[in-house]
């Protein structure tokens, strides 16, 4: 599965016990080993800007492995499509004092996100102030 960040709320997964997902940290991919009965929790596109950018959605793949088959579990936690999605207020006024996004509903930014093919920083362009 190509990089990307996932474009919801957060994502609740489980890998099972065959190696295979990774994350984007400081420009280098760092593997994710599985931990028995471990879920991973990760911020999604939406909770980054409702949070005015205090928690930050990770870019992550998935790489296959020829003798291993993986199954991967995830729970993807998504606004309605009509939801309207801005940074929180008090989140904004205990950071940055200014809001960094502007407001939109959630068809929306996913139709910039599929456009731009998963690229967050991409559909990002279309969003901050
Ligand atoms: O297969 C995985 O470990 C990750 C899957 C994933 O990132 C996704 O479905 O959004
Ligand atoms: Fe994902």
């Amino acid at each position: 599965m190509h990089s990307h960040c996932d474009p919801n709320l957060f994502t609740i997964l489980y890998q099972g016990n065959v190696y295979g997902l990774q994350i984007l940290k400081d420009g280098k991919w760092i593997g994710v080993e599985p931990l028995p009965n471990a879920f991973l929790v990760f911020i999604g596109c939406q909770l980054q800007i409702i949070s005015n950018g205090k928690l930050k959605s990770v870019i992550h793949r998935a790489v296959t492995n020829s003798k291993q088959a993986r199954i991967c579990v995830c729970t993807f936690v998504i606004p309605s499509s009509d939801c309207h999605i801005e940074s929180a207020s008090h989140l904004v006024n205990e950071s940055t004092k200014i809001p960094l996004y502007k407001g939109y509903q959630y068809k929306e930014f996913l139709h910039t996100y599929i456009l731009n093919h998963g690229d967050f920083e991409a559909v990002l362009q279309f969003y901050k102030l």
